[in-house]
């Protein structure tokens, strides 16, 4: 007796891995919405399933209303996968990270009030220093606050090939766990969600104690 439906055996991924991932996800950026981190339908979120799949959000949802049919699956060039449902503009930022780091397994972009700001007042340098923070430590392969992690800030575009060819000369250039995007809002990523959204905490605290010294050393 088979123990899955025609429909179910005929999908390229697991769909008892969908599932489970589109509900981590879904309760993950209620917790992020519910911080006032998702403004006006933005923001997108991504876990990979396999080696060619990753789920990810589907194009304008309220991302802290989303259910299992807000998540869809795309491959790593983005593309939807038995699915005509539309994937987050922003897809390829996702699936590039998936295409070039077997280790890379969520993918989460926020739009919040302190990434926006600092990602305004940084572009200029095309970076935000961060040093000294206990916090640093947050991030994978960090052993100390002696350490120094640079966030890059790359121009907005509406154009995603030509963002992700910016964030690939990015990658070329060492490790990374994260950029900002001017105007716009913070990617970051880790090695599962957990992991992601630990790396996303902390760019955002970080970011946030940058913008009280710029405000408190006036
Ligand atoms: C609602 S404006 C924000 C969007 O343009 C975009 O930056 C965003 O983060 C969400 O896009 P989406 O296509 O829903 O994934
Ligand atoms: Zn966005």
């Amino acid at each position: 007796m088979p123990t899955t439906s025609p429909a179910n055996t005929a999908l390229p991924y697991d769909a008892d891995a969908l599932a489970r991932t589109a509900d981590a996800i879904a309760a993950l950026t209620r917790e992020l919405a519910a911080l006032g981190w998702t403004p006006a339908t933005s923001s997108n979120f991504s876990a990979r399933l396999d080696e060619r799949h990753a789920a990810i959000t589907v194009s304008g949802r309220d991302k802290g209303r989303l259910g299992r049919a807000d998540i869809m699956v795309v491959d790593f060039a983005g593309k939807p996968v038995a699915t005509d449902q539309r994937p987050s503009a922003e897809t390829l930022l996702h699936t590039q990270l998936y295409a070039r780091f077997a280790e890379v397994g969520c993918v989460l972009h926020t739009h919040s009030r302190v990434q926006t700001v600092a990602s305004r007042l940084y572009a200029p340098e095309g970076r935000v220093r961060l040093e000294g923070y206990e916090l640093l430590k947050a991030f994978h392969g960090n052993t100390t606050h002696e350490a120094a992690i640079d966030l890059p800030v790359l121009p907005n575009t509406q154009d995603m090939p030509f963002l992700a060819a910016q964030v690939e000369r990015l990658l070329d250039a060492g490790p990374l766990w994260g950029y900002l995007i001017d105007g716009h809002g913070l990617y970051a990523w880790g090695r599962d969600i957990a992991e992601a959204r630990r790396h996303l905490d902390a760019f955002d605290f970080l970011l946030a104690c940058e913008l009280d010294l710029r405000t408190l050393r006036r």
